[in-house]
This record gives C-alpha cells, sequence and structure tokens, in this order.
C-alpha cells in the first residue's frame, strides 16, 4: 500500500479528486466506485468545482456506490440515493444511468444484491474504488466478523457505526438496521483502491490497518493483500502510526 500524507482535510479532498480527474481525463471509458458518509464531501466539492470551472465530462463515466441503507426511499434525505445526487450527481454531466446504487426498498432484496454484482461485471469491474474508514475498519458497511470472501449483501449494522452515522438523522433510533453493501470481495476485485481518512478519531483504525495483520475483526484488514492501493491520510490520522512501517509500506 502505498501512503500519501496531507496535511488536513482539505489538502486530502484536493489529492483525491486530482488523482479521480486524473483517471477520468485520460480514461475513454471509466467505472468509478463511489462512498458516502463525511469523508469523501470534499472530494465532491472539488470535482463539482472543477467541472465548472474546466468543464470536465464524466460522460463516458459509470458509477457503482457501496451501500445503501435499507427501508429508505431514494427521495429520503438520509438515503445515499439523495445524498449523491446533492453532493455529486446533480452538478456534473454523468448520465443517470450510468449512477448505480444499491435499492433500498427493492422488494427481494437478495436479488437486488445478485443484481448489482451482475450488474459491475457487466462493466468489466470497477477501475477506481474510492473509499472511507469505519472506525471499527469497516469499508462499505461491511462490519467486524463479515468473510472476506462476500459479496453484495444485506448487513445488520453495529450499535457503534448507526452511532457514528446518527450524526445525519434526527435520533439515533431513526437511523436504519440494515444496510445492502458490497462485499469485501467486490470491493477487492477493483482494479485500483483510493482510501481516504482524515483526522484523529480515525487514528487507531489506520494504525491497525497499517500494521498490516489481516483479520475478519478488522474488514480494512484486507486492503493489505490488494496490489493496488493508495492511502491519503492526514496528519491527524497518521498520528498513532508509526512513521517508519508507513514510509515503508509500498
Ligand atoms: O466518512 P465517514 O462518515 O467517517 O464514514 C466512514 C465510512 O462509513 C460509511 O458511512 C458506511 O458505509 C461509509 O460510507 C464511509 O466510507
Amino acid at each position: 500500500m502505498k501512503v500519501i500524507t496531507v496535511n488536513d482535510y482539505a489538502d486530502m479532498s484536493k489529492k483525491a479528486a486530482n488523482m479521480i480527474l486524473e483517471r477520468v481525463h485520460y480514461s475513454k471509458k471509466l467505472t468509478l466506485g463511489l462512498a458516502t458518509g463525511g469523508t469523501p464531501v470534499g472530494t465532491y466539492e472539488h470535482l463539482i468545482k472543477d467541472h465548472k470551472e474546466n468543464k470536465t465530462s464524466y460522460q463516458h463515466v459509470t458509477s457503482f456506490n457501496l451501500d445503501e441503507y435499507v427501508g429508505l426511499d431514494p427521495s429520503d434525505r438520509n438515503s445515499y440515493h439523495y445524498y449523491m445526487n446533492e453532493h455529486l450527481f446533480n452538478h456534473i454531466d454523468i448520465p443517470e444511468q450510468q449512477t448505480h446504487i444499491p435499492n433500498g426498498i427493492a422488494e427481494n432484496v437478495q436479488q437486488e444484491c445478485n443484481d448489482y454484482d451482475q450488474k459491475i461485471m457487466e462493466c468489466d469491474g470497477i477501475d477506481l474504488q474510492l473509499l472511507g474508514l469505519g472506525h471499527n475498519g469497516h469499508i462499505g458497511f461491511n462490519e467486524p466478523g463479515t468473510s472476506f470472501e462476500t459479496t453484495t449483501h444485506v448487513v445488520s449494522l453495529t450499535k457503534a457505526t448507526r452511532e457514528a452515522n446518527a450524526r445525519f438523522f434526527n435520533s439515533f433510533d431513526e437511523v436504519p438496521t440494515q444496510a445492502i453493501t458490497m462485499g469485501i470481495q467486490t470491493i477487492m476485485k477493483s482494479k485500483e483502491i483510493l482510501l481516504l481518512v482524515s483526522g484523529k478519531k480515525k487514528s487507531s483504525a489506520l494504525a491497525r490497518l497499517v500494521n498490516g495483520e489481516m483479520d475478519t475483526t478488522f474488514p480494512a484488514s484486507i486492503l493489505n493483500k490488494h496490489a493496488n492501493v493508495t492511502i491519503v491520510a492526514d496528519h491527524d490520522a497518521l498520528q498513532e502510526v508509526d512513521e517508519k512501517l508507513y514510509s515503508m509500506t509500498k
């Protein structure tokens, strides 16, 4: 894994956006894996600003989001559909039919999961997957204990994750208890992974990841096995990481 150190959230967002833009500019066809949560908001802001100023086009881009809450309608302000429209899709020229987010209100959620993996395969897989890191090491909504072999599936969210995400809802009780998430195997099949980590609150999770031990109790640890991962992390996030370890990390 390659670790790029940046000063703060603003620098992380700029660096990540520039890395994405490089691929958008130089590919004839590109499939992006996208994330939600607090981490990528700044990155998306840069992409929107660039689209306005430089007219970067996303007509050739297809996207697949990592996850969606079960039971939330796409029009619900807390759904990841709503988030993606607000934070990115409504402000760039990506064709709507080329954007994919699991349907959290599908009648048959299991079928929805299978279809989602199938659609990713039909697009020849994800070229670049953007990831955030959960406090407990989750990637997508793959909670501790998830098998590394999983494809897209339904998960029960841990109390810790629901508490962490409660800041986006009116109350903890409103946070859905289940979600559809790309599986760990689905994520690992991406050709390239860009993991963004910012802030002191993520420092112990990042330290555990960079430490290199692979264990299902810490889902993100599987990234140590991927051949093309770049972590963009700020100083606060890196404060518990042994400098020797990450400057040596490839
Ligand atoms: O970026 P945040 O809000 O810290 O969340 C970390 C991760 O947890 C999730 O909210 C759960 O999927 C992801 O969307 C995100 O990448």
